[in-house]
C-alpha cells in the first residue's frame, strides 16, 4: 500500500525528491485560453471565468505564495487544413508547444502549477512540459472521456479527444506524423496512468485501454467500489513502487452535468460533488501533486449565468481542494461536540 498523508510528506522531504523539494510553498497559475482542440467556441474563456469565480483569493487563503502568470497568447494559424481527419493540427500543435515550455519553466522554477484551460487537447503540452522536468511523473486523468483516440480511431477528428495517445510510448507506432507536433515524443507508459470517471468510451479507445491493460475506473466502478476504494487502488497502482510527482488532469465534465453544465461534451451519470472533491483531497494528501490541469469550462454553453457560475465555482473548489483546502476543521468540531454525538445516538435508537 502506498504511503500517504503526513508520513509520505516527511519521507519525501527526507529523500529530497528534486522535482518536489521546494514546491509546497509556491503555486503558479497559468491561463491557457484555447479552443481549437474541439469545435465549440467559448472554452477559451475558461481561464477568465475561473479567475472571476475567485480562484486567486481562494488560493491565497491556503498559505501559499501565489504567482499568477496570466494567460498565454496563442496564435491561430491560418489555412490550417485537416490532416487525415484531425482538425487544426498546426494550431493545436503550436499552442501545446507553448504550453509545454511554460509548464516546464514553472515546474523548473519550483512552483506547483495549475493550468486553466481551454480544451483538453492542452494536456499534451502540459503533461509533456511537466515530464521534461519530472520524467518519472504519473498521470491521473479525471474525465467522462478517455481522450485516447488516435487520429485513425477518432470519431470526431477533434484533438481534445486524443491527447493521451500523444503521450504513450506503446501507441507510438499507431501515431502518424501530424503537422505541428514534431516537437514532442511519447514519454509515458501505460502503467503510469489511471483514469477515473469514464462513461463515454469510443470503441477504438476501449480496444486501446484493454490492449494496453490501462488501469481505469468507470462510473460503474465508482458505483460498485465507492470512491474511497477507487482512490486507494488508483494511488496504490501509481505509487506503491515509488513515490513520484503526480500530474492531475481534471476535465470538469467528469462531474455530473447537473453540477457542471457549462461544458462542451457533457455526459449524464457523472461524479457527485463529494466524489470529485474526495479524489482531489486524496491526491493532496499524498503530498505529491506537482501539476494540475482544469479544463473544458465553457461559459457560452451554460443555459443561464447561474449555470456558468456554478461550473466555474466548482472548478475553483476542485483546484482549492487539490491544494489542501479542507472542511476537516468543521468535521472535527462536530466529531468532538458531545451534544451532536448524543443526538446521533438518540437517532440510532
Ligand atoms: N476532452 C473532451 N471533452 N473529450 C471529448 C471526446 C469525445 C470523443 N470521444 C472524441 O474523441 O471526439
Amino acid at each position: 500500500m502506498a504511503l500517504r498523508g503526513p508520513l509520505s510528506r516527511l519521507l519525501r522531504s527526507q529523500l529530497g525528491h528534486t522535482c518536489q523539494q521546494s514546491r509546497a510553498q509556491s503555486v503558479a497559475v497559468l491561463g491557457a485560453p484555447f479552443s481549437r482542440g474541439q469545435k465549440r467556441g467559448g472554452v477559451e474563456h475558461g481561464p477568465k471565468v475561473i479567475r472571476d469565480a475567485g480562484l486567486i483569493d481562494r488560493l491565497s487563503g491556503l498559505d501559499y505564495s501565489i504567482h499568477d502568470f496570466g494567460d498565454l497568447n496563442f496564435h491561430y494559424i491560418e489555412k490550417d487544413e485537416p490532416y487525415m481527419d484531425v482538425k487544426f493540427p498546426r494550431t493545436v500543435g503550436a499552442a501545446n508547444k507553448m504550453v509545454s515550455g511554460a509548464v516546464s519553466r514553472a515546474v523548473g522554477a519550483g512552483h506547483t502549477l495549475v493550468m486553466l484551460g481551454g480544451d483538453h487537447s492542452l494536456a499534451i503540452g502540459s503533461v509533456a512540459g511537466h515530464a521534461q522536468q519530472c520524467p518519472d511523473l504519473c498521470l491521473i486523468w479525471v474525465d467522462a472521456h478517455a481522450d485516447i483516440n488516435t487520429p485513425m480511431s477518432s470519431p470526431s477528428g477533434n484533438l481534445h479527444g486524443q491527447p493521451v495517445a500523444f503521450m504513450l510510448k506503446e501507441l507510438q507506432d499507431k501515431m502518424p506524423d501530424i503537422p505541428g507536433f514534431s516537437w514532442t515524443k511519447p514519454f509515458l507508459t501505460s502503467r503510469d496512468l489511471v483514469y477515473i470517471g469514464l462513461r463515454d468510451i469510443d470503441p477504438g479507445e476501449h480496444h486501446i485501454l484493454k490492449d494496453l491493460g490501462i488501469q481505469y475506473f468507470t462510473m460503474r466502478d465508482v458505483d460498485r467500489l465507492g470512491i474511497q476504494r477507487v482512490m486507494e487502488v488508483a494511488l496504490d497502482h501509481l505509487l506503491s513502487r515509488k513515490q513520484r510527482p503526480i500530474h492531475l488532469s481534471f476535465d470538469v465534465d467528469a462531474f455530473d452535468p447537473s453540477l457542471a453544465p457549462a461544458t462542451g461534451t457533457p455526459v449524464n451519470g457523472g461524479l457527485t460533488y463529494r466524489e470529485g472533491i474526495y479524489i482531489t483531497e486524496e491526491i493532496h494528501n499524498t503530498g505529491l501533486l506537482s501539476v494540475m490541469d482544469l479544463v473544458e469550462v465553457n461559459p457560452t454553453l451554460g443555459a443561464n449565468p447561474e449555470a456558468v457560475q456554478a461550473t466555474a465555482l466548482l472548478a475553483v473548489d476542485v483546484i482549492a481542494s487539490s491544494l489542501g483546502q479542507t472542511r476537516e476543521g468543521a468535521r472535527a468540531s462536530i466529531d468532538q461536540n458531545p451534544s451532536v454525538k448524543d443526538d446521533t445516538e438518540q437517532l440510532c435508537l
